[in-house]
């Protein structure tokens, strides 16, 4: 019994923020939800943790109905918002002794839980939240998330907004978690984290594009995909960008990542296209498609 999500719609007013979503996540996976900033995800996430009580469709998390189970649910979540989770002013040990006894726990009880992620901050356990690094903010946000021994954890955009190398520590906590019979729901608009889920739901406008395991999502992406490189990146977006042939084409780190209209393409053509263009210094290559560019491809 993880989370089961059928037919759930919200809107604001004129705005609908989901639309007709379903979704399961099995009890102990580490499920991702992926999608841009104002896909849906913190409504969701909102519904589920009885915050938010959606139009229509039904949801259960570990069992327990969001609507009429609502204090069970509350008792067996934890829940870390992307922001303003902690109070700024408490210190590091007094919020994580408010969230404790709001459950009527305390940190003693459940240490053994927080302990791999509470070491790395305690010694800063009497300095105020609000003068924590956003590293350090997001460690002892999870730890408060985790102080009542959840059975479910709900994570909307954990690393937001953190450095790459505590991303990479924080990733590797969830897995832990998840070792120790944790069900977790993620959200995150970082495509390379989709890949550390075990799966992932696509998610746009409201809408949800797929759901597959991460390797399987890429096997969505159809068409040929290409590298292509120049001397000037600027121009070599827009001149592919008015290319006849072109069916997508978008930035990707040093590249451009370029799909064809044709079944066959000619890649000497597109080069002397670009030469003609002004360009030098052309590579084309045959390239494997990430998430990201089935992503791109299925949110056309
Ligand atoms: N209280 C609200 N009133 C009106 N519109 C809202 C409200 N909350 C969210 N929305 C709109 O609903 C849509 C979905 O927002 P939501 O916050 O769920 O998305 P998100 O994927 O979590 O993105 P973000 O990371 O930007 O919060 C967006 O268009 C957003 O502007």
């Amino acid at each position: 019994m993880g989370i089961l999500v059928k037919n759930i719609s919200k809107s604001y007013g004129k705005v609908t923020a989901l639309s007709n979503i379903s979704l399961d996540v099995k009890p102990g996976e580490l499920y991702g939800l992926i999608g841009p900033d104002g896909a849906g995800k913190t409504t969701l996430f909102r519904i589920l943790t009885t915050l938010l009580i959606a139009d229509k469709g039904q949801a259960t998390v570990t069992g327990f109905d969001v609507l009429s189970d609502y204090k069970s649910i509350r008792n067996s979540v934890g829940y870390m918002p992307g922001r303003f989770s902690l109070y700024q002013d408490l210190t590091v040990e007094e919020n994580l002794n408010f969230f404790a006894t709001i459950f009527g726990t305390s940190i003693a009880e459940n240490y053994d839980l927080i302990k791999d992620i509470y070491v790395q901050i305690e010694p800063f356990k009497n300095r105020r939240a609000g003068k924590l690094s956003g590293g350090m903010k997001q460690k002892l946000a999870l730890s408060c998330a985790l102080i009542h021994k959840p059975k479910v954890l709900f994570l909307d955009e954990p690393t937001t907004g953190v450095d790459p190398v505590s991303r990479k520590e924080f990733w590797e906590m969830l897995k832990r978690l998840q070792q120790k019979g944790i069900t977790i729901l993620v959200s995150t608009p970082y495509m390379d984290e989709a890949a550390l889920c075990d799966r992932i739901a696509l998610i746009q406008g409201g809408k949800i594009l797929e759901i597959d395991i991460p390797k399987a999502i890429v096997g969505h992406f159809l068409k040929p995909l290409y590298n292509i490189s120049a001397s000037n990146m600027y121009s070599l977006i827009t001149s592919l960008t008015h290319y006849e042939h072109t069916y997508s084409v978008f930035p990707f780190g040093e590249f451009v990542h370029y799909t064809d209209k044709r079944e066959a393409m000619n890649v000497e053509e597109i080069k002397s296209y670009l030469v003609q263009q002004g360009l030098t210094n052309i590579h084309i290559e045959l390239t494997q498609p990430t998430i990201e560019d089935t992503f791109m491809e299925l949110a056309k």
